[in-house]
């Protein structure tokens, strides 16, 4: 028998890869940075990531003394807090003076702080982190609720960290439907202060991320009540906690909600007011304001108070881009380094990534990952251009923005869910590890499909933008397809990817009509439009994806088309963006359109395998950033997968004692 130990010593030497991996490498045919800078933005943006991961993976204080899965609840929230903190003075103290990170040094030296983003932090916290809201929402609330006046007292506090937020929404009892939510905001003009009430079990807060246990502040959102009138939901800055001794302040109950199937060190919480009285200014008043007198003055839009959502929303598209690369790296080095079963009778057992079928498993979320990486660019301009134009005063685009978000966040998410479960599949049982990787990124997606609206929900906001586009023509851009004389003709297929986004839109707009029909018909049967909406929800929800799955395709198209693209990257994006669009459409077509698509997606199949394993490299990411045993770099996944099973507590000893005497030993010697 050969010992473990022994591989231990040989195979894990440095110079190790796989020779699977190594011959495919060698066949490279494309300059692999191309893709790598496409994706960071540009080759500065590369040269800056590359040295910012090196620089925090650098620092031993930073890494994990085992890992995160074997501690108890409370020690990964403890374990997970202490490295994001240790991660934000990291990124005040000066750089050191090496070669190595000399763009992190002149970035410094320009006054510029290091900018941790999404991608960096998340190489060392993958368990939701405590202090992500903070960033994600509770400064960007400020930003996008706060008067100018308020934005100059609480951003430099926020953004130094002296104070930490968190936004307080969702309710036990609500949180799809905002308009019901019970948390109350009542203003007292003789004190000049609003008081926060919280009048039943079902009106506590609950969810917030970092609101457990990590959080001194945060935006809450509640019902305003003025001179006797209800004005619906504000969101007010409130004070939790004492700014040194982190007490909870009087009248404030708030702990944390306890285990959840994911981001377990994040202290997600919740939250209740007995009376707490905050200063009148502590209404976020960007929008609307609350004068001195109590008289109310009105926002331009009701809708600008849920701005903040539609940030994170298009924030959300480009972490589920990440979250793609990051599984489908996994899948596909593991596919190329496992043998399994036989191909032809008699041969050896074949790379199973030569299997038809796992191809099939494979190629559409590495696609997918590239279709997402593109809309979150898309939406991400939308949004910055919406928002220049809402400072304006002109709120033209604000239901473009709303629709558009709504369609790429639902869809990316549930895209991205669904792929990680099946490149989960792919890698038969060791997928099923926690090493693999795939629990966390199955955690995250799930969680996305979820917070920041609910995608039925969400699919069903698309789905009135539709509608209402359809009956009335006052859509913008997006929607424009579906618009009196736009609408696509119904020319025969043709198979150019232009071909291909114009049978997305006749799929879409034919969805949208058989709605329209469904509804008109519950109307002359005499429901009220109400309950004839609830009862088409499921032809509506249909025309929404179908409408998502055009905006994200053409998002694709559009992008390979861009003249920055080298002749074989471009092909390779060419190529992926057809087969994706062929992957979506055999969900919508008839068989008369299959059989003609059907030759061509089993043709690119077999394209995409040639390079698959390279595209995947391109992506860059760094083995401790991927945390999959599977998934590494050098293909060595047996003898990762060893090692890290014998991290197990339950491996310290041969035989576990005291389980062993205790119940064993009585229940083996026992007699019936
Ligand atoms: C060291 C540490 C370093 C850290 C570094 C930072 C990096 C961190 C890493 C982070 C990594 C990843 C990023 C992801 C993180 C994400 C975290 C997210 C956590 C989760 C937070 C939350 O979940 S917050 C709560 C979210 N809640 C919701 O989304 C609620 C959903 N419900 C709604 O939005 C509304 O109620 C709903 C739209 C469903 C209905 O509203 P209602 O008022 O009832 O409106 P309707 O009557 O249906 O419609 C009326 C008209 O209004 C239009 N409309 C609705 N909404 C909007 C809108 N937002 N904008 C514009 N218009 C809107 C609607 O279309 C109708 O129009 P019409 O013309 O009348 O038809
Ligand atoms: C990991 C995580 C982190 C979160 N972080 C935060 C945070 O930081 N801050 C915060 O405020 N909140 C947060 N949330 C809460 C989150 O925003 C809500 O859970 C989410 O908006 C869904 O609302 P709900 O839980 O009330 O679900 P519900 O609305 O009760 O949904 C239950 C079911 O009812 C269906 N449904 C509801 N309304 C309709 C409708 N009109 N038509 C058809 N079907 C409908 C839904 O589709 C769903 O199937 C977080 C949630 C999670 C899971």
């Amino acid at each position: 028998m050969i010992k473990y130990k022994q591989f231990t010593d040989t195979m894990a030497a440095s110079f190790y890869e796989n020779p699977d991996l190594k011959r495919e490498r060698q066949s490279c045919n494309f300059d692999k940075d191309e893709i790598t800078n496409l994706i960071d933005g540009n080759v500065e943006k590369t040269k800056y990531r590359r040295e910012l991961v090196e620089y925090i993976l650098s620092d031993p204080s930073l890494k994990d003394p085992i890992p995160v899965e074997y501690l108890s609840h409370e020690e990964k929230y403890a374990a997970e807090l202490k490295k994001a903190c240790l991660l934000v003075q990291k990124m005040r103290e000066p750089v050191p003076k090496e070669a190595k990170f000399e763009t992190l040094r002149k970035r410094q030296e320009n006054g510029k702080p290091l900018d941790i983003g999404v991608g960096p932090s998340s190489v060392i916290l993958k368990e939701g982190n405590a202090l992500g809201l903070h960033f994600v929402m509770f400064i960007p609330a400020i930003i996008g609720q706060g008067s100018t006046e308020q934005q100059n007292k609480w951003l430099p506090r926020a953004l130094n960290l002296e104070i930490i937020g968190t936004y307080a929404q969702t309710e036990l009892g609500h949180g799809t439907f905002l308009r019901g939510l019970e948390t109350k905001a009542t203003y007292d003009p003789d004190t000049k202060e609003f008081i926060l009430e919280t009048p039943s079990l079902s009106a506590y807060k609950w969810w917030p991320g970092g609101l457990g246990k990590t959080s001194n502040y945060a935006v809450v959102m509640a019902q305003l009540y003025t001179k006797g009138k209800c004005e619906g939901i504000h969101p007010f800055l409130v004070q939790l906690r004492d700014e040194t001794t982190h007490e909870p302040l009087p009248g404030i109950f708030v702990g944390e909600i306890g285990p959840k199937l994911g981001l377990n060190s994040n202290d997600n919480g919740y939250l209740g007011f007995d009376r707490v009285r905050i200063p009148r200014d502590q209404l976020l008043m960007k929008h609307s304001q609350v004068l001195e007198d109590g008289t109310y003055v009105k926002p331009k839009s009701t809708k600008l108070g849920y701005a903040t959502m539609v940030y994170v929303r298009v924030f959300i598209v480009q972490d589920m881009a990440q979250v793609l690369r990051k599984a489908v790296t996994i899948a596909t080095r593991y596919s190329c380094v496992r043998h399994q079963s036989e191909l032809k009778p008699g041969e050896p057992e074949p790379q199973i990534l030569d299997y038809k079928a796992q191809q099939n498993k494979l190629f559409p979320a590495l696609a997918a990952s590239f279709a997402f990486h593109f809309a979150a660019e898309k939406v991400w301009n939308l949004y910055h251009l919406a928002t220049e134009n809402i400072g304006k005063g002109d709120l033209q685009m604000l239901p473009d923005l709303h629709g558009m978000s709504c369609a790429m966040k639902a869809l990316s998410t549930s895209e991205t869910a669904k792929f990680v479960e099946t490149l989960r599949q792919s890698c038969g049982g060791h997928g099923y590890m926690v090493s693999s990787g795939f629990p966390r990124l199955y955690g995250i997606a799930t969680a996305s499909e979820t917070y920041e609206g609910e995608n039925t929900v969400l699919w069903l906001q698309v789905a009135r933008y539709l509608i209402k586009t359809r009956m009335d023509g006052s859509g913008g851009q997006s929607v424009a397809y579906l618009i009196g004389s736009n609408l696509p003709d119904n020319k025969a297929v043709d198979l150019s990817l232009d071909g291909i986004i114009n049978l997305f839109q006749r799929v879409a707009a034919g969805y949208v009509d058989l709605a329209m029909k469904e509804l008109a018909e519950h109307g002359r049967q005499g429901m009220a439009p109400y309950d004839a909406w609830n009862h088409s929800a499921v032809q509506l929800i249909k025309a929404a994806q179908a409408h998502a799955r055009y905006l994200v395709a053409d998002c694709f198209v559009r992008s390979v088309k861009e003249d920055k693209l080298s002749g074989p990257v471009r092909s390779i994006l060419n190529e992926l963006c057809e087969f994706l669009l062929i992957y979506w459409l055999f969900a919508e077509l008839k068989t008369e359109h299959l059989s003609q698509l059907q030759a061509k997606y089993m043709e690119l199949l077999s394209i995409i395998r040639g390079y698959a394993v390279n595209v995947v490299d391109s992506f860059d990411i760094r083995d401790e950033a991927l945390g999959s045993v599977l998934g590494c770099w050098d293909g060595n996944a047996y003898q990762r997968l060893f090692d890290e099973a014998l991290k197990s507590p339950l491996n310290r000893n041969a035989v576990h004692r005291e389980s062993f005497e205790k119940y064993l030993k009585p229940l083996m010697k026992s007699k019936l």
